[in-house]
């Protein structure tokens, strides 16, 4: 897979609005009441993301990483306090994006049908709307091929596709390329590097892996015991290089905040 591409860029994807959104959590509490009684998550968290940033939620296991990922996308109700987004630019509703750890592609329809799918709705909808973002993920060749005839990178590319597909203002993608093999999921960031500079859009991403959120966000934000308790910029000129003194120094820092706290 090449890392760039000539044939679509954010200009000419006709239903691109090349807007990006705010997030706002503000004193936001989650409890879940269990049979041993109320277990607190996280309690009074606020965070402003901007809009077209690239930030990173990294976290120990149970820390709430999912929990935070599921109130932002409306799927859990928080206890206390609320998530606010605004669109940057224009007034309107704000339209989310997910990709999830894994694709959930419909296996008996073709690869151009599991982007159409999430369309059908919407008459004007094209199928050459559909391949624009087939081919932004460079899936040009796959269009008429069936999940099963792909492999599991290709079908994570799908799933950005088709989360790109909505022209959200707002990415939310969680773990997305855990449970690729470690070649296929740094051709897959670098891919969704040169997706993100394409297209203006605000990205919220979790995950356990340093060096990932090193290599693609602006900011990272570590949450543990309840809190974010580190909250980081990443001082790195893109594309960055795993191998540079930089990216190596600055990632001992991360991981010194990152295990700064008890478990
Ligand atoms: N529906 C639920 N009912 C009760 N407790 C829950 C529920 N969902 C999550 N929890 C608890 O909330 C805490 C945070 O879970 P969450 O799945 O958000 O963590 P995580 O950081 O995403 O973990 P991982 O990295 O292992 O996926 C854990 O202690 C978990 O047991």
């Amino acid at each position: 897979m090449s890392s760039s591409n000539q044939k679509v860029d954010g200009a000419s994807l006709g239903v691109d609005s090349g807007r990006a959104g705010w997030i706002h959590i503000e004193n936001l509490t989650k409890e879940f009441d269990t049979q041993q009684g109320h277990e607190l998550v996280f309690e009074d968290l606020n965070i402003d993301i901007e809009p077209g940033t690239f930030v990173t939620l990294l976290g120990k296991s149970g820390s709430g990483k999912s929990t935070l990922l599921n109130i932002i996308s409306g799927v859990l109700e928080p206890t206390a306090g609320q998530v606010r987004f605004e669109v940057e630019g224009a007034p309107g509703d704000v339209t989310l994006g997910h990709v999830f750890q894994s694709p959930r592609l419909l296996p008996w329809n073709t690869l151009i049908q599991n982007i159409e799918y999430v369309h059908e709705n919407n008459p004007e909808y094209s199928r050459e709307l559909a391949e624009d973002y087939l081919d932004l993920v460079e899936l040009t060749e796959h269009y008429d091929k069936y999940p099963t005839q792909i492999s599991g990178g290709q079908k994570q590319r799908v799933g950005i596709a088709r989360a790109l597909s909505i022209d959200p203002e707002i990415l939310l993608m969680d773990e997305p390329f855990s449970a690729l093999d470690e070649i296929t999921a740094e051709e897959l960031r670098t891919q969704l590097m040169n997706i993100w500079k394409q297209l203006n859009k605000t990205v919220f991403f979790v995950t356990h892996d340093m060096t990932e959120a090193i290599e693609l966000s602006d900011r990272m934000l570590m949450l543990g015991d309840g809190r974010i308790y580190a909250d980081l910029e990443v001082p790195l000129d893109r594309p960055r290089r795993l191998d540079s003194d930089e990216f190596l120094k600055f990632r001992q820092k991360a991981l010194d905040k990152f295990h700064s706290i008890e478990d």
